[in-house]
């Protein structure tokens, strides 16, 4: 039986990737076709991590491929290749990280520790190697969040080593001062301590940095965003009309610097009552999708105010670890399948465009 890849993608071409509508299997993704008799394998290699869905997407991918004259079995395996991107601003890697994740928020007290952590969790159950940076030095939080403590240790007496939990490499601010102390600091100690706690740290291989980023849009922010190459920036909001007012500064700042925002989360959109169920748009309703419209940036969807969400992120245990299989934990996975897949789109950015160079004999 002679099965070609076309014949192979032409088959496939109605499974779609579950972010992007766009067919999963292309010239780019497909690799290692196999034809023996009449069973076949191949790889699909996705950009973004998405192991939660590995099983539903192998199950439509072997039934397209069988739908082939000739096909009896189809085995699919599919994999995750995650690259490193960089805002386009000839800004240098740091070693270990391929991608650097900035979660911001205009104002404070509206969830961006909590997203943060629980994002990092997500992007983690989904397959990446992932490490969280808490640069909130007005109140890092991710120390309780994680269950960490302590200052870090050092091999060399030069790279703090980063805490592990929950799978997750974690450096944090409040490891190294007190809080008095870091929220005493002027701009440019506070982000030079900053730029130490990202660029001292041996981070192992990381797919994404995401960085607890402090609150606001101030000047600390400001340099932060233009120190550290993020690859881009995802913003969180209430849909309180205050809180969206503040959210679109943040959005301002990030894109005066040139550093692109990956979506909007939209964080305790609605309560629903623990013992009745009622639901109630205690913050308003809709505000964080509506902003998201109004920018023409993506909105990766919206938490509820939830009891629980607050109780696990305060004792250590974020929902999406304390509760993986829970419908909180299912918000955030398919929000970080989204967010991963955007930072996939922000392919060719990763280097400057320069002209070509021709040096010839002959002028
Ligand atoms: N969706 C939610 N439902 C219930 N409680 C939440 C939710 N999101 C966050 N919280 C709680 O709200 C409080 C503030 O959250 P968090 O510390 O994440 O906010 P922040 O924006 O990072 O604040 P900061 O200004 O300290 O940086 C925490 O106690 C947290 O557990």
């Amino acid at each position: 039986m002679a099965i070609t890849e076309q014949d192979l993608l032409a088959a496939l071409a109605g499974v779609k990737d579950p972010v992007s509508s766009k067919p999963l299997a292309t010239a780019r993704s497909v690799r290692n076709l196999q034809v023996a008799g009449d069973s076949i394998s191949f790889e699909v290699q996705m950009d973004y991590p998405a192991k939660s869905l590995v099983p539903d997407l192998q199950a439509q991918l072997s039934a397209a491929a069988r739908s082939l004259a000739g096909v009896r079995s189809a085995a699919v395996h599919i994999s995750s290749r995650i690259t490193a991107q960089v805002a386009g601003r000839g800004a240098r890697l740091i070693p270990g990280v391929k991608n650097i994740i900035a979660v911001a928020s205009g104002k404070g007290g509206v969830g961006k520790s909590t997203t943060a952590v629980n994002l990092a969790l997500a992007l983690s159950a989904e397959g990446a190697q992932v490490g969280i940076l808490d640069a909130d030095i007005y109140g890092p939080s991710q120390p309780m969040m994680t269950g960490t403590s302590g200052k870090p240790e050092t091999r060399d007496g030069k790279l703090m080593e980063p805490k592990r939990a929950m799978g997750l490499q974690i450096n944090s601010i409040g490891f190294l001062v007190r809080e008095e102390q870091a929220m005493a600091w002027r701009g440019p100690m506070a982000s030079n301590a900053l730029e130490q706690l990202i660029n001292q740290t041996r981070w192992q291989d990381l797919d994404y940095l995401v960085v607890d980023m402090p609150p606001g849009t101030g000047d600390i922010q400001l340099t932060l965003a233009q120190k550290v190459p993020l690859t881009g920036a995802v913003i969180v909001t209430t849909p309180q009309d205050i809180a969206l007012l503040d959210a679109k500064k943040g959005i301002t700042m990030f894109q005066k610097v040139g550093v692109p925002i990956l979506g909007i989360v939209e964080n305790m959109a609605v309560h629903i009552c623990s013992h009745c169920g009622h639901a109630e748009h205690i913050f308003g309703e809709d505000g964080g999708r509506r902003l998201a419209q109004d920018y023409e940036m993506p909105y990766l969807g919206a938490l509820p105010l939830a009891l629980h969400i607050r109780l696990q992120a305060d004792s250590g245990r974020p929902t999406v670890f304390a509760e993986p299989d829970g419908e909180v934990a299912r918000l955030y996975k398919a929000m970080a399948r989204q967010l991963a897949s955007n930072v996939a789109r922000q392919a060719g950015n990763e280097l400057p465009a320069f002209p070509d160079i021709i040096i010839s004999k002959d002028t």
